[in-house]
């Protein structure tokens, strides 16, 4: 794989609309969202539950497809790909961390790093997996199998082989929800040293204060529309936005919509 040329812009989506269901069932989780996620910055998404966080990720991704509106990697327009080429741009060009670590409980720690790699025939770049080994600080570990290691240190391996392939862009959703606080926090201070070390991007979805606080900057949704930006947040200032947006989500549902 070539290095990527960076562009200003690792993700974007514009005028981005998601409907689900049809009819009476016909939910809009996205409401015309334009957002540009900038290259080699920590961007957290933020909101209400139903607000559409994880639509906009997983669109943004290219896990889920728009109703309508665009979402670009790069330069590369997700709507012009065939299910083929966007399974190709998906494994070369974007990095996951879930909620659940996801690694193979058989392989190793090495294998585990390497795995999206060795699945595309690729030998990566060893010089920058050794690297991310170190910044991971599992290198004691590479030999072992996840059922050996703690919750944190198995986010952390999902860590490394989310970057391992020197992507575009990792989105992680919920990436300390299955963690304690102080792995939490690990694995948080591993995603923004990973960004500023490497120029590498994160975008992550979360509910926690705590974790966004950890990002460059905080988007908020709600009721499916992007409602403000955040650059360098603290957790109570993301708190005291969080709450001023479920106080006017009660308003909304009990006046019905308002503008935003
Ligand atoms: N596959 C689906 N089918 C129907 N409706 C869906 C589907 N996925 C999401 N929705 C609806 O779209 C809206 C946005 O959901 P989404 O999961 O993106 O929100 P979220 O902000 O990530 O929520 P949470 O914080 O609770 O995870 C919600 O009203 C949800 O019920």
């Amino acid at each position: 794989m070539s290095t990527a040329v960076r562009t200003a812009t690792a993700a974007r989506v514009v005028d981005a609309v998601k409907v689900y269901g049809t009819g009476d069932t016909e939910v809009r989780a996205l409401d015309g969202v334009s957002v540009d996620f900038h290259a080699g910055r920590f961007t957290a998404i933020m909101g209400p539950s139903g607000s559409g966080k994880s639509t906009l990720m997983h669109c943004a991704a290219g896990l889920d497809t728009l109703s309508a509106g665009s979402a670009f990697i790069g330069d590369t327009d997700l709507s012009a790909l065939d299910d083929r080429r966007l399974t190709l741009l998906r494994r070369e060009r974007i990095g996951f961390v879930f909620q659940a670590f996801n690694l193979i409980p058989t392989l190793t720690v090495a294998e585990n790093i390497t795995l999206p790699l060795d699945l595309a025939g690729q030998r990566g770049d060893r010089e920058w997996i050794e690297a991310l080994v170190d910044t991971v600080g599992l290198r004691d570990r590479l030999h072992h199998r996840p059922g050996e290691l703690s919750g944190g240190q198995q986010q952390r391996v999902a860590v490394a082989r989310a970057f391992a392939g020197r992507p575009d862009v990792v989105f992680a959703d919920e990436p300390t929800g299955n963690l304690d606080s102080r792995s939490g926090e690990e694995v948080l201070r591993l995603l923004g040293r990973t960004v500023r070390q490497t120029a590498r991007t994160v975008v992550m979805v979360t509910h926690d204060p705590v974790a966004a606080a950890h990002a460059d900057e905080v988007l908020f949704l709600a009721d499916g529309r992007l409602v403000d930006r955040m650059p360098d947040p603290t957790a109570e200032r993301v708190l005291d936005r969080m709450r001023l947006l479920s106080q006017s989500d009660d308003g909304v549902n009990s006046q019905g919509r308002q503008g935003t």
